[in-house]
């Protein structure tokens, strides 16, 4: 049996790539500011003392780490032997979203520049705004800006709730996001807005509308829920889980992986919530013993509930967490069977502001009989599509260089 699991922390980046000042992110480093906060102990929060991830380490991601970013991170092991292949890539992509990350590394970069709506107070265009109103019959919308997702349910949910009118905002990325109540204004229709919504700002090249559900009665109980949804352009051109569908194989996507690709390249799809219900779900989906296939898992959490709401403790225990569980399911690789982590960008905690960051992301194989090397740095994130393409013997991807060839 030959398969590939591939774990995709979304946001966690590993250290500035040449070109973050361009995006105002040189010396953005996700893991190393974790793991230092961590070392200090400025991020005792539910969790304590320096950051305890032995079995990442193990695989080599403290020295793809140091290597990225030139510090090794405070608090690991530095002198273990990695057992993976490990190294770092940087992104060739224009953006440092997330698409352009899950594409690219897909062997997809987005050469072309994604739309964006850049202005932070009123950001979308007027005849937008309307025609999405009258489209939707909608008695109108909130917001109109730049926003924390989190921050925006508090400033604007109650009214929101009371006058049924839509909360519309955006961030850097190329977005088009709708936070709505699930039960005043329904998630039924939530979903149906963003459709229409989709419709709208094709013109504009924007890569994704983003359903926001949420619940709760007041600013203070608010909470987003599960029932987010991605609506994604398609991808440019054939992605490797394309090429691994057309060769028969399984493409199996878990949490929001189908939707990041526009539900290309997908033969089956399940959905968890939290990181647990995510990690039990990749060990279930592998207790199914498919062979020949990809069982890829995007772990969404890393992102929106610590990334972007910039909580070092957060982020720290849910490494930890990650961390504890990853030797159930190294125990169930099969003697081919290959396991890669890695990110889709940046999304360092300590840094201003709540967005994305220009970084490198780690470069993580573990198999059986891999043997245990340094892959260096990687000029693409498509090196990981093109050496999964080789090792899971499908057509050559356009972009990426296998690094078992090397
Ligand atoms: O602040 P929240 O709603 O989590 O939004 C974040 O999530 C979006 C998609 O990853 C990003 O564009 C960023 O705006
Ligand atoms: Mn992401
Ligand atoms: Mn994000």
């Amino acid at each position: 049996m030959k398969r590939a699991i591939i774990l995709m922390l979304d946001s966690f980046g590993i250290g500035a790539s040449d070109d973050a000042e361009k995006f105002g992110d040189q010396g953005a480093n996700t893991m190393l500011h974790i793991a230092e906060q961590c070392a200090l102990g400025n991020a005792d929060k539910g969790r304590s003392g320096p950051l305890t991830i032995p079995n990442l380490n193990r695989l080599g991601l403290g020295q793809a780490c140091g290597e990225s970013g030139g510090v090794f991170p405070p608090g690991l092991d530095a002198q273990v032997q990695p057992i993976g292949n490990y190294g770092y890539a940087a992104e060739m992509s224009s953006g440092k979203d997330t698409p352009s990350g899950h594409w690219e590394i897909a062997g997809v970069p987005v050469l072309f520049d994604w739309g964006y709506f850049s202005e932070p107070e009123n950001s979308f265009p007027q005849s937008l705004l309307d025609e999405l109103v009258k489209r939707a019959d909608l008695p109108g919308y909130l917001g109109n800006c730049h926003a924390s997702g989190t921050e925006v349910l508090e400033r604007l949910g109650e009214e929101h709730m009371a006058s049924g009118k839509p909360i519309f905002y955006t961030s850097a990325d190329s977005v088009f996001q709708i936070a709505a109540h699930e039960e005043t204004f329904g998630l039924e229709r939530l979903l149906e807005l963003c459709e229409i919504a989709r419709e709208l700002v094709d013109p504009y090249n924007i890569g994704r509308v983003i359903a926001r559900p949420f619940v709760g009665n007041s600013a203070k109980e608010f909470a987003r829920t599960g029932n987010r949804r991605d609506l994604s352009v398609l991808p440019p051109a054939p992605t490797l889980l394309d090429r691994m569908a057309e060769a028969g194989g399984e493409v199996v996507s878990i949490g929001k992986i189908a939707d990041i690709y526009a539900q290309q390249g997908i033969t089956r799809k399940v959905k968890a919530t939290g990181l647990e219900g995510l990690f039990d779900l990749t060990l279930s989906e592998m207790d199914r013993q498919v062979d020949n296939s990809i069982i890829f898992t995007n772990f969404v959490d890393f992102d929106s509930a610590y990334g972007h709401r910039r909580d070092v403790p957060g982020y720290a225990a849910a490494l930890e967490y990650f961390d504890k569980r990853l030797p159930e399911l190294l125990d169930k690789l099969s003697e081919d069977d290959i396991v890669i982590l890695t990110a889709d960008h940046g999304c360092d905690p300590t840094w201003p502001g709540s967005d994305h960051t220009r970084e490198h992301i780690p470069v993580i194989f573990y198999g059986k009989n891999l043997p245990a090397r340094n892959v260096g740095k990687r000029d693409t994130f498509a090196d990981i599509g093109q050496t999964i393409a080789d090792y899971m013997k499908l057509p050559a991807l356009e972009y990426g260089t296998s690094f078992l060839q090397e």
